[in-house]
């Protein structure tokens, strides 16, 4: 891939998708071109805080020099705009792996979403974040110069690349000699940015962006100079950010902007969090959190291993990033930072893992959190529907998790039902408790592998008919979250696929009476299906659940059900072996039929099984023997 490559210097062409990304992300944020400066500084504020937290162990990365600080400045006749930092810098192989490729997972499906139509697309760049690349919507060259903390002088880099002319589309890394530590970004302005080349601006866009960054953010001081009519700058270094903690605020001085703005650099999003809790925790344990929960998933949610979005301060020093002791896997969406005065201020991840401090803020943090998500589901349904559609199958991974908030966790479900019947999950527990029919006992619910196939299952016909609602449940984990929620409120849910049919104070004595009479007029034919099926089911049994189904199967109460059974199945697990129960319909005329079928009865049994097997979403060992037999049974009937 390198075209000149040198001992120093190597000329290296862009990953394909950071070519794609770049040109995309020049056009599409133009308009939004300010957010370029609050990227840089982002990222040389995590500089900062990735060498304070090595450093905990090796001090000596400071190098002396232990207060760190953002700069920037500009530079009008050269046209330039700097921001540098006295972080933790870059090696060589840092600068090609971060600056050359994006590393990010979801990658591909970021590009994939990608339509054409530009206020879209720039959404959706600002979702997947371009970081550092944003300095090409004002820049048309970019020029880093760095050096990792720790490594000699003479291992500095540098790193350029012009996106005009022969080049674009190549980047250059050399070695050069850097005595100072950290990074430089330069910025060479496109043409008809040279309004950005103003003190003024820049202090602007700082405050307006940046104020919260815990770092100085230094400028040179600038003067009116009376003999040349214009501010000059000065030597002088003032700070133009407030520097300070924002989560260590008290709630009253702290506007929504600053919330918001703040969300914008710990959380890596463009866009505005959905909702936030910010507290102070006194008593044993003494900390400060302040947690955010986005507007919807970063790309690479469904990574349980990806980072974690808490960053940890103890007494306002930044310890860590990515503290996933912070917060329970099932809540890895939520953004933010907690602030200890208790933890020793060494801390190590290895006494984190252990620390009894770290479990009482976890549950602080979580029970936070939940409560932010409560008061959203009651007080504002419309923030919660955009919370629960970005992350609600995440959220229901903690029902198995974490038993002691289960039951909490339970009533912020949300399912589709056949009272809707429309796929939107809009529905809670509580909510269907409180519309249980007179009568009724349980919540009932059906799963399967898509909404549709939940939503016509065969299981749900006397269920409809008698105007009982019945959850319906198609997302891959509602059937692991149902394994481990027996019960809500104080009523057991229970699988209308699953086990015999007991609807409890729902049917009335003449119903009951008219089953056990069914009952007994089919018992020869149950029998004789039983035997001609012989070791595909367990048992085969009259039904009273269809009205216009003439079969279906269920899984024998203790048994697994058969959709989990498929999808352990589907994803190579092993799921016990067990055969489902045939039930039949014995008001339906194909039912009725077999009663006088002599000749083909296997083929009508085997047909029967077939059919409520695919009806429930199930697949056929046999599939061309069915269609035999479909064929066979059609020609019969029309007298061939
Ligand atoms: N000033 C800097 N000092 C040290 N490393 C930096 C600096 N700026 C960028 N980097 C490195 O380059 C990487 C890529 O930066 P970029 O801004 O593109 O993405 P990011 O910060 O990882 O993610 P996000 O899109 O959420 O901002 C960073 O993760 C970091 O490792």
């Amino acid at each position: 891939m390198s075209e000149v490559h040198t001992e120093k210097s190597q000329t290296l062409n862009f990953q394909a998708e950071v070519k794609q990304l770049l040109h995309l992300m020049i056009h599409s944020l133009y308009s939004n071109r300010e957010i370029f400066l609050r990227e840089l500084i982002s990222n040389a504020s995590d500089a900062c805080d990735k060498l304070r937290f090595e450093a905990l162990d090796k001090p000596e990365l400071f190098e002396g020099q232990g207060e760190l600080a953002i700069r920037v400045g500009f530079d009008k006749s050269a046209r330039t705009i700097t921001v540098s930092d006295n972080g933790i810098g870059m090696s060589r192989d840092e600068v090609i792996a971060h600056l050359g490729t994006i590393a990010k997972s979801g990658t591909r499906e970021f590009f994939s979403q990608l339509t054409g139509d530009q206020r879209k697309d720039a959404n959706l760049i600002g979702q997947f974040g371009v970081g550092f690349y944003s300095a090409f919507i004002v820049a048309d060259k970019v020029t880093v110069t760095t050096r990792r903390a720790g490594l000699n002088e003479s291992e500095g880099v540098r790193w350029e690349c012009a996106m005009s002319g022969d080049a674009a589309g190549e980047y250059m890394v050399e070695t050069v000699e850097r005595p100072l530590r950290g990074t430089e970004i330069v910025l060479h302005l496109r043409e008809d940015q040279d309004d950005l080349l103003s003190g003024w601006q820049l202090r602007g866009l700082i405050r307006k962006y940046s104020d919260h960054i815990v770092q100085p953010i230094l400028m040179k001081k600038e003067e009116w100079d009376q003999d040349k009519g214009e501010q000059v700058t000065t030597e002088e270094d003032e700070t133009v950010n407030q520097a300070s903690a924002l989560w260590a605020k008290s709630k009253n001085d702290i506007s929504e902007d600053d919330y918001k703005a703040f969300y914008k650099h710990v959380g890596h999003d463009f866009d505005e969090p959905l909702a936030w809790t910010h507290s102070r925790v006194e008593g044993r344990h003494e900390y400060t959190q302040l947690l955010y929960v986005p507007k919807h998933a970063p790309f690479d949610l469904w990574d349980r291993n990806a980072r974690h979005g808490i960053k940890l301060y103890v007494k306002r020093v930044f310890i860590m990033d990515d503290a996933e002791k912070l917060m329970p896997t099932y809540l890895r969406f939520v953004r933010g930072v907690v602030d200890s005065a208790d933890l020793p201020l060494n801390v190590s991840r290895e006494i984190l893992q252990e620390s009894k401090d770290i479990e009482t803020i976890r549950a602080g943090c979580t029970k936070k959190v939940l409560g932010l998500l409560a008061d959203l589901a009651e007080n504002d349904q419309e923030k919660y529907a955009i919370f629960w559609k970005a992350f609600g199958s995440v959220l229901k991974e903690g029902v198995g998790e974490d038993f002691a908030n289960k039951e909490k966790i339970a009533g912020l479900l949300r399912f589709a039902s056949t009272r809707a019947d429309t796929a939107d999950e809009t529905v809670s527990l509580a909510d269907y408790i409180a519309r249980m029919k007179e009568g009724q006992e349980k919540i009932y619910y059906v799963t399967a592998e898509s909404f549709n196939a939940a939503k016509n299952s065969p299981h749900l016909e006397i269920f409809r008919k008698k105007g009982i609602e019945v959850l319906l449940l198609s997302d891959r984990v509602d059937e692991w979250v149902i394994g481990h929620l027996t019960e809500f409120d104080g009523k057991s849910l229970q699988s209308v696929a699953k086990g015999g049919l007991d609807l409890g104070g729902l049917e009335d004595e003449e119903e009951k009476k008219e089953a056990e009479k069914a009952a007994d007029e089919f018992k020869d034919l149950v029998e004789r299906m039983k035997s001609s099926l012989g070791d595909r089911v367990k048992d085969v049994r009259v039904t009273h659940r269809l009205t216009d189904s003439p079969a279906c199967l269920v899984a024998d109460e203790q048994d697994m059900g058969m959709n989990l059974a498929r999808m352990l199945k589907a994803a190579g697990q092993k799921a016990p072996e067990s055969k489902p129960i045939l039930e039949v319909n014995p008001t339906h005329p194909a039912v009725l039929r077999l009663k006088s079928e002599e000749t083909s009865f296997d083929d009508w049994s085997a047909v029967l099984f077939d059919q409520a097997l695919l009806a429930e979403g199930g697949t056929l060992d046999d599939p061309a023997s069915f269609v035999r037999r479909i064929n066979q049974l059609m020609l019969a009937m029309s007298g061939n």
